[in-house]
């Protein structure tokens, strides 16, 4: 058994990211920008008026001076003349300021008759955007993650698409002859898969694309036929059938299909039986059946290696630290992920921890990380925790 952080690694180092593809914007939410790109244009290219008032020179901004009207600089069609001395043009946000003015003065402070205005006050503003106050062309826009912000920003530098690592593939197979899919009516002695929807919903948000495989059955045969189908997937995860029963098929299997085992078991608990490896261009993680142990190992190994493919560090799920309001007894050799809830500030972790406990699982927010060995703690004491939702 190795340690959780250096089955990460491991499977990290087994990993590369995944080649660019360009996408349109409304695709790229969340994504990584891959390559820095660079501004198609200045923005805003021309001086715009910020307010809408009247365009004028600054000789004529004088409080009680007359200035005759002589056209109108709307967003979009602007005022083609010249705001010579002693005339005003009439201007709306976002329209370009004519050549001549050198400050919009608000209606607000304008009385207008007719075709000519006298100005109440003049404010401190200038109420001009110069061209180019946002950014200009050629400016870059480094890699990194694409947040709503960052869309608006490349849309106004009219970058219509963007570099991003593709989505990994990632098929999903669960294995099993007790298993049937949800809405079948299973036999006397089956049960329902559901580990595998959770894992792919940890899939789906981590930005891959999952692609669920029939429930591969408990022989050589079937089980070969289903992993065969998962050819073309970047990632190939297999629920199930990792331990010692005597129907526990995945490793032989993969392994007659050319699986390079990188490690088998891990000192954690629940997840003790995964394995992962290379397996043609496709890597391989197999996690253990039990729902629970399925659901911490997509969480501890699937989401930081999918981050990694897309782009990102691959790092561990952050931790914090937050006090216990209920003691525990001591943990044994293995790293702990043990249900919990949040209580106030602290967290209150669940007595029943069986592996395959789904309700104990729907009623938790947080899971909390004991170290192997982890002493017997009171209430009050710091214990690491990671988020679930
Ligand atoms: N003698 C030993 N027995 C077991 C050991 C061990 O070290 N020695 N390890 C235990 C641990 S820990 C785990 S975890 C499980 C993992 O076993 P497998 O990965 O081989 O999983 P299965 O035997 O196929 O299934 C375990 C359990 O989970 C249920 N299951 C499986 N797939 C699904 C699914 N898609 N949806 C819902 N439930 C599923 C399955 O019916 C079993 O009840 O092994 C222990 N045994
Ligand atoms: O490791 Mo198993 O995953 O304890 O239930």
């Amino acid at each position: 058994m190795i340690p959780v952080a250096e089955a990460l690694d491991r499977i990290c180092a087994l990993l590369s990211t995944m080649p660019v593809e360009h996408v349109p914007l409304r695709e790229c939410a969340g994504r990584i920008l891959a390559q820095p790109v660079s501004a198609r244009r200045t923005q805003p290219p021309f001086a715009a008026s910020a307010m809408d008032g009247y365009a004028i020179g600054e000789s004529d901004a004088q409080v009680g001076h007359s200035l005759r009207v002589v056209g109108e600089s709307q967003a979009g069609l602007g005022f083609n003349g010249e705001v010579s001395a002693g005339c005003a043009v009439r201007i709306f946000t976002g329209a370009p300021v004519p050549s001549g003015a050198q400050r919009v003065v608000i209606q607000e402070d304008v009385t207008r008759s007719l075709d000519s205005i006298t100005l109440n006050s003049i404010d401190q503003g200038l109420h001009i955007r110069p061209a180019g106050a946002d950014f200009s062309k050629g400016d870059i826009v480094s890699a990194g993650l694409i947040t709503p912000a960052r869309i608006a920003l490349l849309a106004a530098m009219n970058i219509a698409e963007v570099p991003v690592y593709r989505r990994p593939v990632v098929a999903l197979i669960a294995t099993g002859d007790e298993l049937v899919v949800p809405g079948e009516q299973p036999g006397p002695d089956q049960i329902v898969s559901s580990n595998i929807y959770a894992v792919t919903a940890i899939v789906q948000a981590a930005g891959a694309t999952p692609r669920i495989l029939p429930i591969a059955p408990d022989t050589l045969d079937g089980l070969r036929d289903v992993l065969d189908m998962a050819r073309g997937a970047d990632l190939i995860v297999t629920l199930g059938g990792a331990s010692v029963g005597d129907h526990d098929l995945v490793a032989q299997v993969a392994g007659d299909a050319g699986l390079a085992l990188d490690f088998y078991k891990v000192a954690m608990r629940p997840g003790k039986p995964l394995m992962a490896g290379r397996l043609g261009d496709a890597i391989m993680i197999g996690l253990p059946g039990n729902p629970v142990s399925a659901f911490v190992c997509a969480h501890v190994f699937l989401r930081p290696a999918l981050d990694r493919m897309l782009g990102g560090t691959g790092a561990p799920l952050p931790r914090s630290v937050m006090p216990l309001t209920k003691a525990l007894g001591p943990n044994a050799g293995r790293e702990h992920y043990m249900r919990a809830v949040r209580e106030g500030d602290g967290v209150r972790v669940y007595d029943r921890q069986d592996s395959s406990l789904l309700s104990v699982l729907d009623a938790s927010d947080i899971l909390v990380v004991r170290a192997p060995n982890d002493p017997a703690r009171i209430a009050g004491d710091m214990v690491e925790t990671i988020p679930l939702h």
